[in-house]
């Protein structure tokens, strides 16, 4: 990829990976996705904002290869998608520095074996010089490790934001002009990485809503030349309460839950409540966790297996729990042979969710005309939670 020009003296660098399917070995990328260097050049210095993960190293070296000098590089964040090649910049650029908040420091010598004495630490709301474009460091801790922050250019009003405000969507455009597709690579980037952190976005959100800025430039995906969409669409997902949505992760072996799922989702939907189910045995984690930032309630579905609840059931609702959704109500949905702890387990796994628990549907085998009435039951529970919290 060329340095595609964002304003005179500021481009957007660094490398698309179309065909990169996972993410730290556990998010799937369905778009691909890009890592975004940016470099920024003052009449005296020129600093590197991030680089690109080790994987496609030869793709910066490449851009970097007409640079003569890079004074500064900035680190917002030190996970290795965006630092991996400090050492590789620092290697050609022997007098750079590298600047970041303090505990990005220690993290960058651990992770990178950066020597200390490359480091210069800033504290929020520093700025540097680099003659004619002021850079202003924000930090922002938490998004989505304590170390993050975020870069301010004063006089062009762009935001570098890093990992908040991004997507995994590798595309060739430099800004974000299919904001269908953006916003579902946004919103599946917000529900599986930034999630579990959203009383810190809530004080980020704040911490920015008075700069003036034109451009936001996040270190994956595309670049928002309408700040306000990427925005409008934090907020949405922050701040609004959950949708009249029900979320099933289920399991099924032998077809009793798919059938008890089947029967739920047909009451729920003749009552007025949209519900989402996932077979977890065909299911993109990442389409889950985009449910889970609007549903109010989950029903979770398992048949139990050695005596505890399916390990993909399992699997999903720690995953569940960790993303900290904003889900009001959570009920479980069940079937065994001869005897089950699977709902016990579930309970004990789901700390982290401050819900009301529904009670639990647990049967015996294919379900029969009384546990239909419990299923009943349970969509009825359902309806009443959610009218009475005025979502229908
Ligand atoms: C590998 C396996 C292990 C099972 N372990 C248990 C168990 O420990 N306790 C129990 O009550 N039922 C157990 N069952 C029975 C299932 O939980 C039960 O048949 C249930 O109805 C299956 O639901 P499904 O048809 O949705 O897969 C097991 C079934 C299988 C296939």
């Amino acid at each position: 990829m060329k340095a595609m020009t964002i304003k005179p003296g500021v481009s957007k660098i660094g490398a698309v990976h179309w065909e990169r399917r996972l993410f730290d070995s556990l998010i799937p990328l369905p778009d691909g996705t890009s890592y975004n260097a940016y470099l920024v050049e003052g009449k005296d210095k020129i600093a590197l904002l991030d680089t690109v993960d080790p994987m496609t190293s030869d793709v910066l070296i490449e851009q970097l290869k007409d640079v003569e000098k890079i004074d500064y590089i900035i680190a917002h964040h030190a996970e290795q998608d965006h630092s991996g090649c400090i050492p590789l910049v620092l290697e050609k650029y022997k007098e750079a520095k590298v600047i970041c908040t303090p505990k990005a420091k220690t993290f960058l010598m651990d992770l990178l074996l950066i020597p200390e004495d490359k480091f210069i630490t800033v504290e929020d709301g520093e700025t540097l010089d680099l003659g004619g474009k002021t850079l202003k460091f924000i930090h922002a801790p938490w998004v989505h490790w304590p170390e993050t922050m975020f870069t301010y250019l004063v006089e062009d009003k762009i935001l570098f934001t890093c990992d908040f405000l991004g997507s995994h969507l590798a595309t060739s455009e430099l800004y974000a002009t299919d904001e269908c597709k953006v916003y579902e690579a946004a919103k599946r980037y917000y529900a599986e990485i930034m999630m579990p952190f959203r009383n810190f976005i809530e004080k980020d959100l704040e911490k920015i809503k008075d700069l003036d800025i034109d451009i936001i430039a996040p270190s994956h995906g595309p670049v928002y030349n309408n700040p306000k969409f990427i925005l409008d669409a934090y907020n949405e997902w922050v701040y609004a309460k959950p949708k009249n949505i029900v979320v099933i992760p289920y399991a099924t072996m032998h077809g009793s839950v798919k059938k008890m799922v089947e029967y739920l989702q047909t009451a729920l939907v003749a009552k007025g409540v949209i519900v989402k189910p996932f077979d977890l045995s065909v299911t993109d984690i990442g389409e889950l966790a985009m449910a889970l930032v609007d549903a109010a309630t989950i029903v979770i579905g398992t048949p139990t297996v050695l005596t505890g609840a399916h390990p993909m059931v399992v699997y999903a609702t720690y995953l569940a729990n960790a993303l900290k959704p904003k889900t009001k109500f959570v009920s479980i949905i069940g079937s065994y042979n001869w005897g089950s702890r699977a709902q016990d387990q579930l309970s004990q796994m789901i700390t982290n969710l401050k819900v009301e628990v529904i009670s639990p549907v647990f049967i015996k085998g294919f379900p029969k005309e009384e546990d239909f009435k419990a299923l009943d039951k349970l969509a009825e529970e359902i309806v009443k939670k959610h009218e009475e919290a005025g979502i229908l």
